[in-house]
């Protein structure tokens, strides 16, 4: 009998549906049991915005447990991981990934063309305040935060106080809620965060037979995407309070596959948006991600992201605010 192998995890629903899918996949591809084991972080604790904590509060607890080898591995929401790297651990794979769209949750089935100039929506990811208000619509963005099911409640509970919520199609899926989208938001108007709808399966780098395994889980596709969006966000420096946006579609072209990254800058109130766009081979996405980023800061997205001359430590912790 082998020892089950044991999956940290954080006890929100979606942190568990994300890691029970994982550690089924795991099992089915190698036939190596899973245990579940609950971890609990200082950003399930507390009830600050997302926005000042910095999403990396819900990543370190789960670190912590890797170095401590209280868990072998740990699966996390790839956008919520911070661009610095961890020396000592290492990300076996990066499954396939889910639609990266953001999805429209609005009362009486509407679209987003549908919502009235005042109507209130609500989400808490700066990139999705910054780019709801470039659309010109008049919307009412109202700062939220909480779990998906709180999020949902402020549209479809008894209690409903908000016409609209944005949020992403992916934790939705992962929790059998598509049912509640009215709409998936295409990239032209809402471009989704740095690897959004992809997980990464982390465990510690020296751990050598459980970097072999977990590779079994690794789509190279998704990686490659995901590699292009982060080298973009990292190369920016974005601080936790970042609108930054990106999305790599990978494609075949006439000679192999292409990798087409598309990245924003947007001020939170909308009225600065930096896009541009970039090609490339994926074996080059790394490079294709820090050669856009350097293109918007030539244009001064850097003044958009507010650290001219760069603030020093701390500032480039955390992946975007999500
Ligand atoms: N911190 C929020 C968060 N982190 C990961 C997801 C789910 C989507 C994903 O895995 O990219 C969400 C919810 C949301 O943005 O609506």
């Amino acid at each position: 009998m082998t020892a089950p192998l044991r999956l940290g995890t954080r006890g929100s629903a979606l942190a568990m549906a994300q890691s029970g899918q994982i550690a089924e996949a795991l099992t089915a591809a190698t036939g190596r049991p899973v245990e579940l084991v609950e971890v609990v972080t200082a950003g399930d604790r507390s009830t600050a915005p997302v926005h000042r904590l910095g999403v990396g509060v819900f990543v370190s607890a789960l670190r912590d447990a890797l170095a401590a080898r209280t868990i072998d591995f740990a699966v996390h929401s790839y956008k919520d991981l911070p661009t610095a790297a961890d020396g000592g651990l290492h990300i076996a794979a990066v499954p396939a990934r889910q639609d990266p769209r953001d999805a429209l949750v609005a009362r009486g089935g509407r679209t987003l063309a549908e919502l009235p100039p005042g109507a209130t929506v609500g989400t808490g990811a700066l990139r999705r305040i910054a780019q709801l208000h470039a659309l010109g619509l008049q919307l009412e963005v109202t700062p939220i935060r909480g779990n998906v099911d709180t999020r949902l409640a402020r549209v479809l509970g008894p209690d409903a106080d908000l016409d609209a919520v944005v949020l992403a199609r992916a934790g939705l899926a992962r929790l059998g809620r598509l049912d509640v989208i009215t709409e998936s938001l295409d990239p032209m108007l809402m471009l989704p965060a740095p690897a959004q709808g992809a997980l990464a399966v982390e465990c510690r780098a020296d751990d050598q037979n459980l970097v072999e395994l977990l590779a079994v889980l690794d789509h190279a596709p998704s990686r490659a995407a995901v590699t292009a969006e982060r080298a973009f966000l990292a190369t920016l420096e974005a601080g936790c309070s970042a609108p930054v946006a990106a999305y790599a579609e990978l494609a075949e072209g006439e000679t192999g596959d292409e990798i087409y990254l598309r990245g924003a800058v947007i001020s939170p109130d909308g009225t600065r948006d930096l896009r541009l766009s970039r090609t490339g081979t994926p074996a080059d996405a790394a490079e294709i991600g820090k050669a856009l980023a350097a293109e918007l800061l030539d244009l001064g997205a850097d003044s958009i992201l507010g650290h001219e001359g760069h603030t020093g430590p701390g500032t480039q912790q955390f992946g975007s605010t999500e």
